[in-house]
């Protein structure tokens, strides 16, 4: 088939799927994107070979032989498949090609998720009681959910010269699955799409992030713009928030604007933990 110039030619593979659908009709309504394979369970893995960029939604265990055929293959990858812990994503560095090739992992491509996930990293530093419980659709195969393992290494990766959380009787199987000293607690759950809350446990008061995705649309802003980036993506480089201006916007009033990554509110200067 004739491409014009520019084009980038998809494989989605997972294409069978309920994601893999969607990103195959994204591709196919975005500019500048075509789709020229949509693979599943039996396909044959070089059926991609010939893509300039994989999009990959299957499963957990299945993911990295399909991330790994395309980066040796030279074809960039946006993974949406969850499982991809940072071990799995450190493995994968040393075989990226940073001149020429790029994989870009995306946990969750809900923009709501995103902010969230990021919020709960700044609040991260002022609670040492911290723990999640992530509720998903009783079909789910996975867990602790690729978005509670992400933000369970966020928050340790902002706490990372406070230590682990307090997170008493840890070793009892009902106290949850620790990622990053954090425990998460997974439910699986009729009429639930996918919801994750992050509580926060301090003196006299608990904060509660919450987030609840209700339908996939929810995550089609996110793919649009992941594709973009997907296809010129360096290296390996994880999260839909680095894509993402988070800052936030500027205080007209000067005497209460802080430059972004200041201490933005009063509580910073009398919390005991950062
Ligand atoms: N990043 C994000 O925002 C989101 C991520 N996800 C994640 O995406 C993944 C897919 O979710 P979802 O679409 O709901 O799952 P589905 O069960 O709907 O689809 C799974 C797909 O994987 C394919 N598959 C299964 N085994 C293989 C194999 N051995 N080789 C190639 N393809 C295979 C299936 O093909 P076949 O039909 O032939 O069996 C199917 O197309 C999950 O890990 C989920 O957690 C989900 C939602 C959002
Ligand atoms: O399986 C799902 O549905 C989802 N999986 C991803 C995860 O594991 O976090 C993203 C989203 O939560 C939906």
């Amino acid at each position: 088939m004739q491409q014009g110039p520019g084009t980038t030619r998809v494989a989605v593979a997972g294409a069978t799927g309920r994601m893999g659908r969607l990103a195959s009709r994204i591709v196919e309504e975005t500019d500048g994107f075509e789709l020229v394979a949509s693979l599943g369970s039996s396909s044959e893995l070089d059926e991609m070979v010939g893509a300039d960029l994989l999009v990959e939604f299957t499963l957990p265990q299945v993911s990295p032989r399909l991330v790994e055929f395309a980066v040796d293959h030279g074809i960039r990858v946006l993974v949406g498949t969850s499982g991809w812990s940072s071990e799995r994503v450190e493995s994968l560095r040393s075989r990226v090609d940073k001149a020429s090739g790029g994989v870009l992992i995306v946990p969750n491509f809900s923009i709501g998720s995103v902010i969230a996930s990021s919020i709960s990293a700044m609040a991260a530093r002022y609670f040492d009681s911290i723990e999640i419980v992530e509720a998903h659709h009783a079909g789910k195969i996975d867990s602790p959910s690729g978005t509670a393992v992400r933000t369970a290494e966020l928050i340790g990766a902002a706490r990372s010269e406070l230590g682990p959380v307090a997170a008493p009787h840890a070793d009892q199987r009902a106290r949850g699955q620790q990622v990053a000293s954090i425990p998460i607690h997974s439910l699986r759950l009729q009429g639930v799409h996918a919801k994750q809350d992050v509580l926060f446990g301090g003196t006299g008061e608990v904060l509660t992030i919450s987030h609840e995705t209700l339908a996939p649309t929810a995550y089609e802003a996110g793919i649009r713009i992941a594709l973009q980036a997907a296809r010129t993506t360096r290296g390996v480089s994880v999260g839909l928030d680095r894509l993402l201006d988070l800052r936030p916007a500027p205080v007209k009033d000067a005497g209460t604007s802080r430059p972004p990554g200041g201490e933005t509110s009063g509580q910073a200067a009398t919390a005991t933990t950062p």
